[in-house]
């Protein structure tokens, strides 16, 4: 397989500026400003083949943004390489838009006062989309995401939800190889979520198309996204599978048992007590696959079980508790 998107060692210094207080440090500010360095990125490295998804993902101000820009071309890193499709997307910024689609959720490509159909057309030209393309696009892009009852509408006058299956379809327009989200579920209800990762995850599965989507909806991953890029502080923190995230992460299965009666010393192979009161009893399994029945039966307890539950950590929670014991008490 083909890497088409290479991340070497990148870096992205930013200079923020103080602000001082009062009158007399806003004046002084305004004539010799202090600025602070912040490294929005961190020598971060990956590679993506052509038809993955990739979910990148991170608390507020983890650095996402910063590396979508530097891989579509806005930005320009401080240090290291970024290569997309052979090319240094801040160097060919024109051609490389020409083999990319980008959605920012947060800020509309679509033109506010012209009837959404327009924007189509407007893009068509920008891109230079070929009629047969283009035609079939619409079709397709529109019937799939549900925008021909609005189409003829003003973009000023559609929900939240409705402007972004809009314009993802438009990102699509141009046949890209790989289509570039910053947080395009954000904000929408939970409807037009669904509607948006089922879209995204068809597009990549019949087109090809290779996803890379920051957020911080973890639903998003799993449902789109096989792969997990995950950033802190600018640093990257993991990169594998969601299965690969929990083990790595340690994330442990926990067993609870409910006795009828005192239960006195219980044990269950492969496992670690991990506390409980009164007749419940509570365990954390080792990671190593094994069924409820097969743990069951190696439940050394001659006492009656009223109740047995088994707590498969969300992915949430791995990445909260993992984030958590990063934060000093
Ligand atoms: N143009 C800029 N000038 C100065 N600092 C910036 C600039 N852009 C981003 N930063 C800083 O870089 C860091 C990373 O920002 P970035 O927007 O990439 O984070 P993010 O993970 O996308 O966050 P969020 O989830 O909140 O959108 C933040 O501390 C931010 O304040």
């Amino acid at each position: 397989m083909k890497s088409i998107i290479i991340a070497e060692n990148v870096s992205k210094k930013f200079h923020q500026r103080v602000r001082q207080s009062g009158f007399v440090g806003a004046l002084r500010g305004f004539v010799a400003p202090v600025t602070r360095p912040i490294c929005a990125v961190e020598e971060i490295s990956f590679s993506i083949q052509a038809g993955e998804a990739v979910g990148y993902l991170g608390p507020n101000g983890a650095g996402k943004s910063t590396m979508i820009k530097m891989l579509t071309g806005i930005l320009t890193p401080s240090a290291g390489s970024v290569r997309v499709l052979g090319r240094q997307p801040h160097q060919e910024r024109v051609a490389n838009a020409f083999e990319i689609g980008v959605v920012f959720g947060q800020r509309t490509q679509l033109w506010w006062d012209l009837p959404l159909v327009d924007s189509f057309e407007l893009h068509r030209r920008m891109y230079r989309v070929p009629d047969a393309v283009f035609g079939r696009n619409l079709a397709e892009l529109t019937g799939m995401m549900g925008l021909t009852t609005f189409i003829e509408r003003p973009v000023r006058q559609l929900s939240l939800g409705q402007r972004m299956r809009a314009e993802i379809a438009m990102a699509l327009m141009h046949d890209p190889k790989i289509l570039f989200l910053d947080e395009p579920t954000i904000g929408l209800d939970v409807v037009a979520k669904d509607v948006v990762r089922k879209f995204l995850a068809r597009i990549n599965r019949e087109r090809g198309t290779t996803i890379i989507l920051t957020t911080h909806d973890l639903q998003d991953i799993e449902e789109i996204c096989p792969r997990l890029i995950m950033v802190d502080e600018g640093r990257l923190l993991f990169d594998g599978s969601l299965s690969a995230l929990r083990v790595s992460f340690g994330a442990r299965r926990r067993l609870t048992l409910e006795f009828a009666g005192e239960p006195g010393d219980v044990r269950v192979s492969g496992a670690e007590p991990a506390g409980g009161e009164g007749l419940v009893r509570e365990f954390l399994l080792e990671d190593d696959g094994r069924s409820l029945v097969q743990i069951m039966t190696a439940l050394q307890a001659d006492a009656d079980l009223r109740d047995v539950r088994l707590h498969e950590p969300g992915i949430e929670e791995v990445i909260r508790n993992h984030y958590q014991s990063r934060v000093p008490a």
